[in-house]
């Protein structure tokens, strides 16, 4: 089973487009409100720097201001004349309460857009997920799907609303110190600018590194989740076989193998900030040098040099955070791939150009089913057809059964009747129409289809009935209830249609859970019945209301039906025994019970068995 959907496909570029012109589109607002409150932090900081200079010329003497500062004016107007003892306080806690709210409304503005982009994003992993063929879906594991929707989105969030928000927050900072630095020395500044090649390629290394290391690290992710929904889907054969130890051992394995990938990645991550120390040590220490050295000679003034040595320690922070940004954003790069290969795969299954809506009347008027020559191989295993040269004729009403050993092909056969995929050779025809040359949605909805274990979803009994046609009436659905037999065990539940049936149904006993799922068919009232198996894990007196109610809703439709046992399917209009792939016998019972072959050895088996499980 692939495990690995997206190997990195896209170039970075095209994902920060998407996510942008995708997702962000209708955010515009909030994102320039965020946008401005960073600007508004930014010039806080950055007028925390240039504040260090009037704070020199009060502390050390008007001497220590340059005449050639260009604020020299605006410093003197709001500190000058003995007022800085006052106004120096007021303007530094003016300046930290702005940037502390500035903070807070671009931080909150920008995890909000990052939610709202992962919901988003979340929403259409799903609606492409349920929309995808079934070949595709068995191809990859339901735990790597848990993981894309919440450990990759969640990682696509963060490279948001932490990667992009700071990202701006501080390029905005550092452009606003820059320019402090600018000002109060632009050949220091010069110096500091030597830096950025370095740091820039450091950083390109370490992100490139942190990408390989995520994406290995999603991908044992999506094997853990593997191996939590196998251990709970499983866990009634995990108690009965006394497999606690064995499933965790499994789980062990998978943990261990995930933290090696996460103390990795941790430590790639943590590289980030002292790399980038290095480089900007390196630079103080020319920047030190030149400064003190432009002093010796009287180049410049001491406020200069304060307000220049203030800029760029506070630089310093943003520096290291857009460091740390780059790791965030390769994570998240990696994983929004992951998300979009999600949402891109395209079904192959999917509506001609020309498919015509098809109507299928009740029998006797229409729901004949033919297979002409039908040919198909699963790609798992194309060289062998599951099924080869399948020519079946089920008359409008008739009832049909197909049997055989297991492996034969029934379930193929289903499978190919319901488009889940196409055939490879041959046609399959509803009233004459080939299925292919009618929507899908029109195909399914002519037919109901009751499984061995139906399927329910922990709502109420009501809804998990009504799922067989959206929008009925409560009454509706209480008639299909009573007839398929279920309507005394519902009402005799806590809280009767409205009760929950657990996670899978599992608050209900195999025949209840049966029953509803007939109930729901009723409600579909299809022209073709496909019941595969639909008594054989009951026990008689189950089987024996579940038969009823089949019975009731086979009235007027056609029904293909698979049977292991074959004394339920003994009164079918017509039998076709699969072997291998192939039709190799037909007829009703008694024709083939005068054959002598296949079909006669696998009821005299049937009986025995039956005889066997009764003594
Ligand atoms: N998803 C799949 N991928 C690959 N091979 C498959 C797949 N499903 C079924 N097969 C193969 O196709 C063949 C026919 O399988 P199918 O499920 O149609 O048999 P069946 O008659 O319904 O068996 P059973 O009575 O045991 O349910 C088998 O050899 C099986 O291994």
């Amino acid at each position: 089973m692939n495990e690995t959907p997206s190997p990195t496909r896209v170039p970075t570029w095209a994902i920060v487009s998407r996510v942008a012109g995708h997702y962000l589109r209708n955010q515009r607002g909030t994102l320039a409100l965020a946008i401005f409150f960073m600007a508004v932090y930014a010039l806080c900081t950055a007028a925390l720097a240039w504040l260090l200079g009037p704070a020199t010329k009060v502390l050390f003497g008007a001497g220590a201001i340059s005449a050639a500062t260009p604020d020299s004016g605006l410093a003197t107007a709001l500190f000058g004349g003995g007022k800085a003892i006052w106004t120096l306080p007021v303007a530094v806690v003016v300046i930290l309460w702005t940037r502390a709210l500035a903070y807070y409304v671009q931080q909150s503005r920008m995890d909000s857009v990052g939610e709202r982009v992962v919901t988003a994003a979340q929403r259409d992993m799903f609606h492409a997920l349920v929309r995808r063929d079934l070949a595709s879906l068995n191809a990859v594991h339901s735990g790597t799907f848990v993981s894309n929707f919440l450990y990759d989105a969640t990682l696509m969030r963060d490279a948001i609303s932490r990667g992009v928000a700071a990202v701006a927050l501080e390029l905005v900072q550092l452009v606003a110190l820059v320019a402090v630095m600018l000002y109060a020395d632009w050949q220091l500044m010069l110096i500091g600018i030597v830096a950025i090649p370095g740091v820039a390629w450091a950083m390109g290394k370490i992100g490139g590194s942190i990408k390989r290391t995520t994406q290995r690290n999603m991908e044992q992710t999506g094997g853990l989740s593997t191996t939590i929904t196998e251990a709970l889907d499983g866990r009634r054969v995990i108690k009965a076989y006394g497999l606690e130890d064995h499933v965790t051992r499994l789980a062990e394995a998978r943990l261990t193998e995930r933290l090696k990938q996460l103390v990795k990645l941790a430590k790639r991550r943590a590289s980030a900030v002292p790399v980038t120390d290095v480089f900007s040590g390196v630079v103080s220490a020319a920047v030190v040098f030149y400064a003190l050295y432009q002093t010796a000679h009287g180049m410049i003034a001491a406020d200069q040099f304060i307000t220049f040595m203030g800029a760029m320690l506070l630089a310093q922070q943003p520096v290291r955070n857009l460091s740390q940004v780059y790791t965030i954003a390769s994570s998240g790069m990696t994983a929004a791939d992951r998300v979009f290969a999600v949402i891109d795969a395209k079904p192959d299954i999917v509506d001609a150009g020309n498919a015509a809506e098809l109507v299928v009347p009740h029998a006797p008027a229409g729901g004949g089913v033919t297979f002409k020559n039908v040919s198909f191989a699963y790609a798992a295993d194309a060289a062998v057809p599951a099924v080869r040269g399948v020519d079946i004729v089920v008359k409008p009403g008739s009832k049909v059964a197909l049997v055989g050993p297991s492996g034969s092909g029934k379930t193929t056969l289903f499978n190919l009747l319901l488009r889940f995929y196409d055939v490879d050779g041959g046609a399959i025809a509803i009233d004459g129409h080939d299925i292919r040359t009618i929507t899908l949605a029109s195909l399914r909805r002519a037919m109901a289809l009751v499984t061995q274990e139906p399927i329910l979803f922990d709502e109420s009994v009501a809804a998990n009935i009504a799922l067989g046609r959206p929008g009925a009436s409560r009454a509706e659905i209480e008639q299909a209830a009573h007839d398929a037999a279920a309507h005394d065990f519902i009402a005799a539940l806590p809280q009767g249609y409205e009760t929950r049936v657990g996670e899978g149904g599992l608050k209900l006993s195999g025949g209840q859970r049966q029953r509803i799922a007939i109930a729901r068919a009723m409600l579909r009232n299809a022209p073709i019945l496909l019941l595969d198996e639909a008594t054989s894990a009951l026990d008689t007196e189950s089987e024996r209301q579940v038969q009823e109610a089949l019975t009731r809703l086979m009235k007027n439709r056609t029904t293909i039906v698979i049977a292991h046992r074959l004394s339920t399917v003994a009164d079918a209009d017509t039998l076709y025994v699969l072997d291998r792939g192939r039709v190799v016998e037909s007829g009703s019972h008694a024709e083939l019970m005068a054959l002598g072959g296949l079909y006669m050895r696998l009821y005299h088996h049937n009986e025995a068995a039956a005889a066997e499980v009764k003594a």
